[in-house]
């Protein structure tokens, strides 16, 4: 996959392209990346990219110029087939990442990320240049650098090799639609406070069946909006019914 992000601050990507999984794997040319720098595209001496919005208002605006030859740039750099591609725009404004476009987007050849600074982007942009819109949270940041790279972290672990066994991206909690279960390491007991004896069983069955029901009763308390468009296993509507007795007892 080559993800290619339109940025005035190419070094910040440097935490996702040199460090942890996501670096060894670029290291290792499982996935490739480039930043473009629309200043390079300003058509002024100074460099200007952006410019007081009309109809005044606080702040700036980009301008549409720089973005759009960054974006047509990015384009003529597409390995693989160009079908294959999608333009990101991040912003507060766009449709909720969700773990269903991300395996989407985990498909896809080439990705371009753009990434908006001050009060935002002109709307022309969008309208000529960008396929989608795509926001991580209901927040604001000040700059779309750190949004595209939670994307990009989210979508590479779904990208083959990435993470050596793909198991462990599958096995992600989202991935099966339910919170992650709680995980345990050595020592086996830390300020007087043991590991589940189940875990230390070596039974692999109950292990699974006790991860599971963990992980329904994490869901079922902190994220119940998770279980109501999930369809649930026979095994999974017995461990749920066991732990709301529990509850209701
Ligand atoms: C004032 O910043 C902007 C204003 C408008 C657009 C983009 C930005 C850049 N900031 C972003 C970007 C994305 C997200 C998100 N929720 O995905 C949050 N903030």
């Amino acid at each position: 996959m080559f993800i290619q992000a339109i940025t005035l601050f190419p070094e910040m990507f440097e935490s996702i392209t040199e460090y942890g999984v996501t670096g060894r794997a670029r290291k290792q040319d499982i996935w490739q990346f480039a930043a473009i720098n629309p200043r390079q595209f300003a058509d002024n001496k100074l460099g200007y990219i952006d410019d007081r919005p009309f109809g005044g208002g606080v702040g700036m605006v980009m301008m549409a110029e720089p973005l759009f030859c960054a974006i047509q740039a990015a384009k003529q750099q597409f390995s693989g087939s160009l079908k294959n591609s999608r333009v990101i725009y991040l912003s507060p404004q766009g449709q909720s990442l969700s773990h269903k476009k991300v395996l989407e987007l985990s498909q896809l050849d080439n990705l371009v990320l753009l990434c908006g600074r001050y009060e935002g982007v002109d709307e022309r942009v969008l309208q000529t240049a960008v396929d989608e819109e795509i926001s991580i949270g209901d927040f604001v940041v000040s700059g779309g650098e750190l949004p595209a790279m939670m994307l990009m972290d989210a979508v590479l672990r779904f990208v083959p090799n990435v993470l050596g066994e793909i198991a462990s991206a599958e096995q992600d909690s989202f991935a099966d639609g339910l919170l992650d279960y709680p995980h345990y390491t050595r020592p086996a007991e830390f300020q007087g406070m043991a590991v589940p004896d189940i875990l230390k069983s070596g039974n692999h069955a109950l292990i699974a069946e006790w991860r599971l029901e963990q992980s329904l009763r994490r869901t079922l308390t902190r994220r119940p909006d998770l279980l109501v468009s999930r369809e649930l296993l026979p095994q999974e509507t017995r461990l749920l019914d066991k732990i709301r007795q529990e509850s209701d007892e």
